[in-house]
């Protein structure tokens, strides 16, 4: 399998997934921007990021790694929510991406788009590389199959039929990298260092790390709840 150079810049490396949610004290692309250029200047090989403006805004500013770009929508009557149907995928395309991450499941799309047609649609008419955003073993062979330059365990936990954890999906990793010819890309609650290279022992080509590193908010609070846990309080100096 010859993997596309964009791609072989993320070999062995992490990726800074770069997003905030209106309302949300750090949301704004100019925001986002100085997260990526922080990224970069940390040493991280990749960028993910949300929405047209943000795309656009990153891809201006940080040139020396490549962009994963992806849209978060809602539709009505659909659960899929990552980059839905081919005009968001061609919206963030045009945006800058070097890479669109999109919904690999096989849940019934917006406007009964299908999974197939957006993906030959993508490399018949582009250059653009594919990341497949996926929950199970079996959605990611299909990926594989459909054509998606790589796969990623983002969904796990966030479908109805994955399991639910705290910690990364460390099983589905591994799987996929045993039974799939496309890079693996771990993704999901990777919040410390240590999970990060317990992924690149079973098989990740790369990491995306966005939470620990892009949303101060549910940080602090996760150290809050953590030392405010019964027992604790009394014996703190
Ligand atoms: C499930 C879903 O919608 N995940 C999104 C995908 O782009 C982002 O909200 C996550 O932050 C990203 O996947 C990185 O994961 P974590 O923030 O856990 O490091």
């Amino acid at each position: 399998m010859k993997i596309p150079l964009d791609l072989q810049r993320l070999r062995g490396g992490i990726i800074v997934s770069c997003q905030a949610y209106p309302g949300e004290p750090f949301y704004g692309s100019d925001i986002m921007v100085r997260f990526a250029k922080a990224a970069v200047e940390g040493g991280a090989v990749g960028i993910r990021a949300n929405s047209p403006q943000d795309i656009a805004e990153i891809k201006k500013a940080v040139r020396r790694i490549p962009l994963i770009g992806l849209w978060k929508r809602d539709y009505i009557g659909s659960d899929v929510y990552i980059t839905p149907v081919w005009s968001d995928v061609s919206t963030v395309i045009d945006a800058g991406a070097d890479m669109v991450a999109l919904d690999a499941t096989r849940r019934d799309r917006p406007n009964k788009e299908r999974l197939e047609d957006i993906v030959s649609r993508v490399k018949s008419e582009t250059q653009c590389l594919l990341m497949a955003d996926i929950s199970t073993v079996e959605e990611g062979l299909y990926a594989a199959q459909l054509g998606f330059d790589c796969v990623a365990t983002t969904l796990s936990g966030y479908t109805p039929y994955s399991p639910r954890q705290s910690e990364p999906d460390y099983a589905l990793v591994e799987a996929l990298a045993a039974q799939v010819q496309i890079p693996v890309i771990a993704e999901g609650r990777i919040l410390h260092p240590e999970q990060a290279r317990a992924c690149f022992a079973r098989g990740a080509y790369a990491v995306v790390v966005g939470t620990a590193i892009t949303r101060p908010h549910v940080m602090t609070r996760k150290f809050v709840e953590h030392v405010s846990s019964p027992g604790l309080r009394e014996s703190g100096r």
